[in-house]
């Protein structure tokens, strides 16, 4: 049995591996610029956000049916229930989609068919929660909130993703305004690559309750601080750190100093189809090159649950939490 884990931060394109990639490119009759899965995997060497960023759309062009994005979301959830999760909290980027002329019920749709199943298929409770590209307009944001009003029974929140530098949450004030009268709960990647500034912006501009990333609070004191005191959760990724050199090395994360500063800090794959890992994976590096001792272990697993949206479900929080505390760490997989 695995540590029991909810995952906080999960794009659902980055689960995006290179047989599926192939596999959907003959069904949609979509040719990729990659002779092969080995070729693509090729491509996989990143020197910073932007550039995975550019293999990351490119890819999406082979995601074009409802059953794409299900057997795409179904694919996640296989692995990620065999790696101890129980919960996950999807991002999508719907504009991606929208912008190659895939509508937003097909996306939702798609994705529902694999979420609908998921607790009976996998075990995996979901929620989804729509990101909007920071990288383009706070008007093309507005329209996918629009678009997406039809399906507001299914998303459970908003989130800000793509380039980071140069695009501060302020730019999205309006488009969060209209997302929090709409009932949805906000977060947004912040302080990936971007100044810990974005952190303080994202928190009293967009009235985020989580952080995506967050990394880069660490360069100032006064704003730890406020985290800690707040209770602000942070979605870290500690595999993705490294393949976008956001660190140098596993070994140079703070993730340590950040849990000894008393962060709420939670583990999450990101994109893990690029880099190197789904959530479990997540667990074990940090455990093996940190060093983190079980209570640190058991601690992360219990911040998940306690950062993720199970307000309107506060008997499953309950029930997930009690498996943290019950289980008993030995030979089987993080
Ligand atoms: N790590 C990341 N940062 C920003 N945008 C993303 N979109 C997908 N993964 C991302
Ligand atoms: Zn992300």
């Amino acid at each position: 049995m695995s540590l029991p884990k909810a995952e906080l931060h999960l794009h659902i394109e980055g689960t995006l591996e290179p047989e599926l990639a192939f596999e959907l490119a003959a069904r949609n009759g979509v040719t990729l610029p990659y002779a092969d899965t080995e070729a693509l995997r090729e491509a996989y060497r990143f020197e910073d956000l932007q550039s995975f960023l550019d293999l990351y759309y490119e890819l999406m062009a082979v995601l074009r049916t409802e059953q794409d994005f299900a057997d795409l979301a179904d694919a996640y959830l296989a692995r990620a229930a065999a790696q101890g999760v129980r919960h996950a909290e999807i991002f999508f980027d719907p504009q991606a989609h929208l912008a190659r002329g895939v509508s937003m019920g097909t996306v939702v749709e798609g994705l529902w068919r694999a979420l609908g199943g998921s607790e009976a298929r996998h075990g995996v409770s979901t929620r989804l929660i729509m990101c909007f590209l920071r990288d383009e307009s706070a008007e093309s944001a507005l329209a996918a909130l629009e678009a997406a009003k039809p399906y507001l029974d299914r998303i459970t929140g908003v989130g800000l993703d793509s380039a980071e530098v140069g695009h501060p949450p302020v730019k999205f004030r309006e488009v969060y305004e209209a997302a929090a009268a709409l009932g949805l709960r906000r977060v947004a990647h912040a302080g990936e690559e971007g100044p810990p500034e974005y952190i303080t912006e994202a928190l009293d501009v967009l009235g985020v309750e989580r952080v995506d990333h967050g990394l880069r609070c660490m360069e100032d004191p006064a704003l730890v601080e406020r985290l800690v005191r707040e209770r602000i959760p942070l979605t870290l990724c500690p595999l993705s750190n490294v393949r976008l050199r956001a660190v140098d090395t596993l070994a140079d994360h703070p993730l340590p100093a950040m849990l000894d500063a008393g962060l709420l800090c939670t583990v999450n794959s990101d994109d893990p189809a690029y880099f190197g890992g789904y959530a479990g994976d997540n667990f074990a590096a940090v455990q093996q090159t940190l060093g983190l001792s079980r209570d640190r272990l058991r601690e992360l697993a219990r911040n998940s649950f306690l950062a993720s949206f199970l307000e309107d479900d506060e008997e499953r929080r309950a029930r997930y939490l009690a498996e943290v505390e019950a289980y008993e760490f030995g030979e089987g997989v993080l």
